[in-house]
């Protein structure tokens, strides 16, 4: 039977994660990510061998420790149950008209899995949003390459709107401005504010990737919000270098530590590219940088939550729409 009584889907794609805490799955994960040529683009030849006799047998067994740290009690991964719960929320403030549901674009539920199913054939129109605020080619990219490869085989293709990016929207900007607001009212302000974003190779701004340009341009909108100074009471850095090549700087933890070591005592840190918690919020940045913070002589680094299941993530998404 068919349940298409609106004909208009909304998707919401985010990264993944493993299905379960085990190595295996861990392993599954990383194996599918890693081998996107958006996300690692050496020749295959070259990159394959490092990947299947290098990262696979160490980086799995490494990483199941720190996914045990963060793993959410709904047993699932913290990126997958918010990823849920967005989707959830975004359904009950547009009731009519649009159906939502989400994917993931590596592991299970995956972006053809979710289309192929029958309640979707006979869908006319299609808004894909990719959950990465600011756009980047090792992401948003990839959503749409999946995309174009599950209509390749296709003989009908829903009109298709696709939101490559929101670093700038407003309602974006004051929702993670709001979220810096309510941890100051409950804690007090630290010395410094970090806003750290996920780093990405040089290499790809160099190829045009905007990706530098609009974590840039959301920094600095979010420090206007906020009503502070971007060169004296925030600062701007890059988490979750992966490999040797060169990524774009100041790393998040370099920028920790050189402020411990400069007597900064408090530092507040948010990082307004994930739109949910996941092992890189939950466990490089409140577990890890936090102990690097401290060895180094700080005092604390409080860590300030995702938007994950606020409302006011729909509110977001629903503007989104609305603009489209
Ligand atoms: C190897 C290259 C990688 C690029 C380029 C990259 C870009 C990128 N990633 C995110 C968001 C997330 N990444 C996450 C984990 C993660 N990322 C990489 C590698 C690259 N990311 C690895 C190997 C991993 C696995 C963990 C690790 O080994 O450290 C996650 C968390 C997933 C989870 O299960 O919680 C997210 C989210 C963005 C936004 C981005 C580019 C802008
Ligand atoms: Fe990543
Ligand atoms: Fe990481």
């Amino acid at each position: 039977m068919l349940t298409d009584f609106s004909r208009k889907l909304i998707l919401l794609v985010n990264l993944g994660s493993p299905d379960e805490l085990s190595v295996v799955a861990i392993r599954k994960f990383l194996r599918i990510f890693l081998s996107d040529q958006r996300v690692v683009g050496l020749p295959k030849l070259l990159w394959y061998p490092i990947l299947y006799g290098i990262i696979l047998p160490i980086r799995a067994k490494k990483l199941l420790h720190k996914y045990q740290q963060i793993w959410h009690s709904s047993n699932s991964s913290p990126l997958v149950y918010y990823t849920q719960e967005q989707s959830r929320l975004l359904q009950e403030k547009i009731a009519n008209g649009y159906t939502v549901d989400y994917a993931f674009s590596y592991g299970s539920t995956s972006i053809a899995e979710v289309l192929n199913q029958e309640k979707y054939k006979h869908f006319e129109s299609l808004i894909v949003i990719p959950l990465y605020p600011q756009y980047s080619s090792s992401t948003t990219a990839s959503v749409f390459d999946q995309l174009a490869k599950y209509y390749r085989a296709k003989y009908f293709i829903p009109e298709i709107q696709f939101i490559n990016s929101f670093s700038s929207n407003p309602v974006y900007i004051k929702a993670i401005a709001d979220k810096i607001r309510q941890h100051w009212e409950l804690n007090g302000r630290a010395e410094r504010l970090l806003v750290s974003f996920h780093s990405v190779p040089v290499a790809l701004i160099e190829k045009g990737d905007s990706y530098f340009e609009e974590c840039k341009l959301t920094y600095f909108l979010l420090c206007k919000e906020l009503a502070i100074n971007p060169e004296i009471d925030a600062k701007l850095s890059f988490q979750s270098k992966f490999g040797r090549a060169k990524w774009i700087e100041p790393a998040t933890s370099d920028v920790v530590e050189l402020f411990a070591k400069t007597q900064i005592k408090t530092v507040d840190v948010v990082c307004p590219g994930f739109m949910s918690d996941c092992l890189e919020t939950l466990e490089e940045i409140a577990i890890m940088n936090k102990e690097i913070f401290i060895a180094n002589g700080g005092y604390d680094l409080r860590y300030i939550s995702c938007l994950n299941d606020d409302p006011v993530v729909a509110d977001i998404l629903n503007e989104l729409i609305r603009k489209e």
